[in-house]
């Protein structure tokens, strides 16, 4: 990796709109003596333009936290907004609506589909959601990406860093309100995740893209704005314009 302790993000913005709001949710898995607890009343806002990274120590309930905001797994109290809306009480049909032409996704197996080619994957989603994806904004996203030379390149003939960089183009092709992201560096050596975490990070500064993003990653984490700290299902401590060093000591603090 080549980021040095130096933090990456530019001086701080006036504040902007909410585009993602979670009060107080609560969220239980099973029930009787072996339920389990994952989320204890988690309240947290985000803006657009913002990158959050999702930390703490394993099971604390970041991709739970996630899993909840985008709408991928139903709470069992509180509340989710995106924009206006409460995703929590929508239909299934209206949300994986919602989900589709309003929200992004970058995994951390890539989820690319193998029979077809770069270009098909990054389409695939456009076709299927609002169609809001014009030939000019694809160009931006697969030349910001490199992807240009990979376009007819199916996932097999591509690195682990082109395919995320895939996922990402996939992701963003939409304009998505919020994209979230769940470790999306897990599977890539350093160098890769660099230039994914820095294309998200352009994405932020350039285009104002809202990322949501749980990483294990001190590193990746410096990318983003602040840091949300989970422990036990709960949200203990926030760190803005965090530094890797900064991240390293909570991160130390927390698990100590
Ligand atoms: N589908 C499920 N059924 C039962 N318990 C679950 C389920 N998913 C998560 N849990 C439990 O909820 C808690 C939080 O899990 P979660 O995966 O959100 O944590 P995490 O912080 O993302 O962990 P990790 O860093 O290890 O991925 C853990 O105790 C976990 O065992």
């Amino acid at each position: 990796m080549t980021q040095t302790t130096a933090s990456p993000h530019s001086a701080p913005a006036a504040p902007t709109e909410r585009v993602a709001v979670a009060i107080d949710l609560v969220k239980s898995y099973g029930s009787g003596d072996g339920a389990v607890t994952a989320l204890r009343g988690v309240a947290a806002e985000f803006r657009r333009g913002q990158f959050t990274a999702i930390m703490g120590p394993s099971g604390s309930g970041k991709s739970t936290f996630l899993h909840c905001l985008a709408g991928l797994d139903t709470v069992t109290s509180g509340s989710v907004l995106i924009g206006d809306v409460d995703i929590t009480r929508l239909s299934r049909t209206r949300l994986t609506k919602l989900r589709r032409d309003r929200l992004g996704f970058v995994f951390q197996s890539f989820n690319l589909l193998p029979m077809l080619t770069a270009e098909e994957n990054i389409r695939l989603t456009g076709r299927l959601a609002a169609r809001r994806a014009d030939r000019q904004w694809f160009d931006t996203i697969v030349d910001s990406l490199g992807l240009r030379p990979r376009l007819g390149h199916r996932p097999a003939e591509m690195s682990g860093g082109q395919q995320q960089r895939v996922a990402v183009a996939r992701a963003l092709l939409t304009r998505p309100e919020v994209l979230f992201a769940d470790e999306p560096t897990g599977n890539l050596d350093s160098r890769s995740g660099a230039e994914v975490l820095g294309f998200l990070r352009r994405a932020v500064d350039a285009y104002r893209q809202t990322v949501i993003m749980v990483t294990h990653d001190p590193v990746a984490a410096s990318y983003a704005d602040r840091v949300l700290f989970l422990a036990d299902g709960r949200i203990v401590d926030e760190l803005h314009a965090p530094t890797i060093d900064d991240v390293h000591a909570r991160m130390r603090r927390m698990e100590g």
